[in-house]
């Protein structure tokens, strides 16, 4: 199986000098915390990840030179940078696609995600079940216009697992249509299907803020510590 890793943004909101997922945790970037967190499964033979065109950095990673790892070039927005690397998947049946900012994947969420192969021609998405009180503000301000029923509401997460020439297809409608995409399942939703929600850690978080970087650190040393225990 191929797993795309779109690594091709500026990490604006990190508000750093470098893009985000060139930011480090100890020894590793945060790059290669998320694209060896896909090599715990057997079953991800290959990993394409999508840089931006600009990017000096990649190269000078020890897993550059991983036979098994393949680059493209990505685009201006995060779904052109999956397109670009779906492109480059072959005639793979099935496509994980997985955020450079999500170093946090437990293999367990992973397993369980790919379990979905055997049950499901549609695919899915990790998430983890809303457990704040959610509010929408007033368009355009930051009063509070109602609280959102979060019954059923989730945070979707990634990876995100789909047939790989329906994510193509779905994709590729959604964005000829210029609709909003901003995640895989978002696409095959527009196209009128009905993902499967895995339930995934709260823990599998995506560094977004300058804040998430300390806590990532603490997820990922927690981590290691139970696996040396
Ligand atoms: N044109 C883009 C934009 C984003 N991404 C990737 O999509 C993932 C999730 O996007 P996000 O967290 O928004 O990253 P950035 O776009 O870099 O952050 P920001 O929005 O703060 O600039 C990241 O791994 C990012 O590198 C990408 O490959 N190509
Ligand atoms: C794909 C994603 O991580 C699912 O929550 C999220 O949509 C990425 O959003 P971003 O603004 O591109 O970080």
């Amino acid at each position: 199986m191929i797993a795309v890793v779109p690594a091709a943004g500026i990490g604006s909101r990190m508000q750093s000098d470098r893009p985000k997922q060139y930011m480090t945790l100890g020894q590793r970037t945060l790059l290669e915390y998320s694209i060896t967190s896909l090599f715990t499964h057997p079953a991800v033979s290959n990993v394409v990840v999508a840089l931006h065109p600009d990017d000096d950095q990649f190269h000078r990673l020890p897993l550059a030179s991983d036979p098994r790892i393949m680059t493209v070039t990505g685009g201006s927005s995060r779904a052109d940078s999956v397109y670009a690397g779906l492109q480059a998947a072959g005639g793979a049946e099935w496509v994980l696609v997985h955020d450079a900012a999500r170093p946090c994947l437990h293999p367990d969420d992973l397993h369980r995600l790919l379990a979905l192969r055997a049950v499901s021609e549609v695919g899915g998405i990790l998430a983890s079940p809303v457990s704040d009180t959610m509010k929408r503000a007033i368009p355009g301000g930051c009063d509070i216009e109602h609280t959102v029923d979060r019954e059923a509401l989730w945070h979707a997460l990634t990876p995100q697992l789909f047939p790989l020439a329906l994510l193509k297809q779905c994709l590729r409608q959604a964005m000829n249509d210029g609709a909003t995409i901003t995640d895989e399942a978002s696409a095959l939703e527009y196209c009128g299907y009905h993902p499967r929600l895995i339930q995934g850690r709260s823990d599998n978080i995506k560094v977004t803020r300058p804040e998430d970087l300390a806590l990532a650190d603490f997820f990922l040393t927690r981590r290691q510590k139970e696996e040396n225990a």
